[in-house]
């Protein structure tokens, strides 16, 4: 399982980074549980990691927006991301959740083939009248996305654990690979969770609260991202 892990400025990208993240992931908490950060913020993290790790960026909790998340995508390509990640928040069908995947990923791929698209659906689906996440697979991959990601819509401490079991977050999985997609799970997990993530199998998990002692509100300590490196290699 390759670990993403989301700072929200320079200084935590670099401790995330230095502490063997695989992949630096930059939002904006303040805006949302994948709220976008600025673009310079992009830029100054892809710089200070220097090439060490691929960039993530989110580009928002969407609505159905195509044009509006198509240019936010183009412009978190263009400030350095590898990987530009979308949460389809307010998306309540799958015609929608399908345009606005298919507008990102041409926006990004006309400007950079290599990019990666990621998809993020939300495991408290119901509680923010969102799509089911095991939607999402087949329709990520017809749209010509890369991976598929469940997270928290609502970051009030409670896990995706919570709203989808071992066999739900298991058949997301398991749609993801026949799809010919890579998935991540996120959303509150904690280092007690890492036994049945292993057997669940994502590609990724993708952690913040973990790393910065319980409380995603403080800032990412590097001896927890250590920690947590140390624990999916074992
Ligand atoms: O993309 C990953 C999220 O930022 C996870 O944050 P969290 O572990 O605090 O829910």
């Amino acid at each position: 399982m390759k670990l993403l892990i989301s700072p929200i400025n320079k200084e935590e990208a670099i401790i995330a980074s230095r502490g063997g993240a695989d992949i630096v992931d930059v939002k904006n908490p303040k805006e949302g549980s994948l709220g976008a950060n600025f673009p310079w913020v992009i830029r100054d993290v892809k710089e200070a990691v220097n090439g060490r790790q691929p960039i993530s960026a989110t580009i928002g909790d969407f609505n159905y927006k195509p044009g509006t998340a198509s240019l936010a995508a183009f412009g978190a390509a263009v400030a350095g991301a590898d990987y530009i990640k979308v949460g389809l928040y307010d998306i309540q069908t799958e015609d929608q959740a399908f345009e606005l995947i298919t507008k990102i990923t041409k926006a990004v791929k006309d400007y950079d083939s290599t990019k990666k698209v990621v998809a993020s659906g939300y495991s408290d689906y119901k509680r923010i009248n969102s799509i089911s996440p095991l939607l999402l697979p087949s329709i990520a991959a017809k749209a010509g996305a890369d991976v598929v990601m469940v997270d928290t819509g609502i970051k009030d401490g409670k896990s995706t654990f919570e709203f989808m079991d071992e066999e739900e977050l298991k058949r997301f999985t398991d749609l993801a690979h026949g799809c010919g997609l890579e998935n991540a799970i996120a959303g509150s997990l904690k280092f007690e969770d890492l036994p049945v993530l292993e057997k669940i199998g994502p590609d990724i998990i993708g952690v913040r609260g973990m790393v910065c002692g319980g409380d995603r509100t403080n800032a990412i300590r590097q001896e927890l991202v250590e920690k947590l490196v140390a624990e999916c290699q074992a």
